[in-house]
């Protein structure tokens, strides 16, 4: 059984104290940074990119997982690694050749992971699985903060801990969207391990507590 991990996305983070909140992550339960780069064609919205990463980095004392929602995300993997990404995930939707793309990844010095759009069927992931550290299951459309979590997720969940138990694999299951203290419970109980939370940590009013709320509940 793996440890239950929460990520902070730093998308719903205020950029003008970027510091300030990576600080915040870096002193509360989270385990992880969960860094968005959007690229406008992929998912109809700009995020950020290297700048930024690098600029987190610099303060950030736990690992930056970097979820790429952006088209053929192999021409980019390198930098990437370089200016501090430790997880990269990259869309199944997103680059051709996928157990390539992994592979580019790994050879970067970094964990590998798949994300699913919110309909892609997880069964499409049965022959790269054992490649996979980590799957990344889309709880909402890609692209935006702050979207209402998809009840769809719970099978999804429960389809692929399937897959991964029948296989005897410890690959992470990640959740990303619309997470809250309302549904992290239901989502461990389906077989997830690692959440995303945006606007839920980050629109709060004592972020720290939120955290650790959604910390103690995953683990409870
Ligand atoms: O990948 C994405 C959006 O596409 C996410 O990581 C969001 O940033 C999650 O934000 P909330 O739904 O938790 O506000």
């Amino acid at each position: 059984m793996n440890s239950k991990l929460i990520a902070p996305s730093m998308l719903a983070a205020d950029f003008g104290n970027l510091q300030r909140d990576t600080e915040m992550v870096n002193n509360s339960d989270a385990d992880w940074f969960h860094i968005d780069v959007m690229d406008g064609h992929f998912v109809p919205n700009i995020s950020y990119g290297m700048p930024v990463i690098q600029a987190i980095k610099k303060h950030a004392t736990k690992p930056l997982d970097v979820h790429l929602m952006i088209e053929k995300p192999e021409r980019y993997i390198e930098e990437f690694a370089k200016v501090g990404a430790d997880i990269i995930t990259v869309h199944y939707e997103s680059t051709v050749h996928l157990h390539r793309t992994l592979t580019q990844i790994e050879d970067a010095g970094c964990k590998a992971g798949v994300v699913l759009n919110l309909t892609t069927p997880v069964s499409v992931l049965e022959d790269i699985l054992p490649k996979c550290y980590m799957v990344l299951l889309m709880s909402i459309n890609p692209g935006f903060g702050g979207q209402k979590f998809e009840d769809i997720t719970y099978d999804r969940v429960k389809k692929l801990r399937r897959m991964i138990d029948e296989r005897g694999l410890d690959t992470r299951i990640e959740i990303d969207g619309g997470v809250t203290d309302k549904n992290i419970k239901q989502l461990v109980e389906a077989g997830a391990d690692t959440f995303v939370a945006g606007s839920h940590v980050f629109k709060s009013e004592d972020q720290t507590k939120t955290i650790a709320t959604l910390k103690t509940l995953a683990n409870s």
